[in-house]
């Protein structure tokens, strides 16, 4: 059975109650098997859900980090923060950072190298912009991305790597790309993986649709060939959507 990741990206969303109230209602009902369920939740509750998440089959991820392990970065957090406290995985180059934080494919490179160096998961963001496929260069954007965000990292690290691809217009929208659609972008990004790696390298990545998912979409969009998760924004917020989302995974 393949391995499938469902990931909950809160964004700036819950207090420490709520995120909180949400692992005591999410961990007893996570299925684990071969479907990984994350939790990626703002930079201050992360210490608390770790704990939480000790022993579960729930992981938890930070939605950004810098790429350097210390220094003079006021407002940051460093992946040796993240490690330190237990996170296992980190999302990088969301398209709300690229778009409001001035996050470039160089510094998204950046992270993702810094997270393999400290032992961290990385889900990388990738999508184009309504714009950009209309005008037909969705495949050229999301390629492009890729490319740059996996330069310089072993077969062995590529193969560790979440890639998200997230189109920019199905996210908070409410519209979906079709599950064709998305799986066609999925399936040209897994050959664009083998063209700088291998085919067999290629196939063990994990690669995400994100972008409207919600439980009434998500069996048609794991049915496709090349779609082996989803990074989750609004229907994760809400415990019971979520655990939905991870069961679709097992079936
Ligand atoms: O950006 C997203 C997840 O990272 C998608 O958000 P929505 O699921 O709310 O569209």
């Amino acid at each position: 059975m393949r391995k499938v990741v469902i990931a909950g990206n809160w964004k700036m969303n819950k207090t420490l109650a709520e995120a909180s109230d949400f692992m005591d209602a999410v961990i007893p009902k996570a299925p684990g098997g071969n479907t990984e369920a994350i939790v990626c939740a703002p930079f201050v509750h992360l210490p608390a859900l770790v704990e939480k998440a000790k022993g579960s089959n729930v992981k938890v991820a930070a939605q950004n980090m810098h790429f350097e392990e210390s220094g003079a970065y006021t407002g940051e957090v460093s992946p040796v923060m993240l490690t330190d406290i237990g996170v296992t995985h980190v999302v990088i180059g969301h398209s709300e950072r690229r778009e409001y934080f001035a996050e470039t494919d160089e510094s998204v490179n950046q992270k993702t190298k810094a997270a393999f160096a400290h032992g961290l998961t990385p889900i990388v963001c990738v999508g184009e912009t309504l714009e950009q496929r209309e005008a037909n260069e969705t495949m050229d954007v999301v390629g492009n991305q890729v490319k740059k965000a996996l330069a310089g990292l072993s077969d062995e690290q590529v193969t560790q790597t979440i890639v998200a691809y997230e189109p920019i217009w199905a996210i908070g929208t409410g519209k979906t790309a079709s599950s064709e659609d998305a799986n066609e972008v999925c399936a040209k990004t897994r050959k664009v993986i083998a063209e700088i790696t291998s085919q067999g390298i290629a196939d063990q990545v994990v690669i995400q649709y994100g972008g409207s998912v919600k439980p009434a979409n998500i069996d048609e969009l794991l049915a496709q060939s090349d779609i082996d998760g989803a990074l989750v924004g609004g229907a994760s917020l809400e415990p019971e959507s979520f655990v939905q989302l991870v069961e679709a995974g097992t079936k």
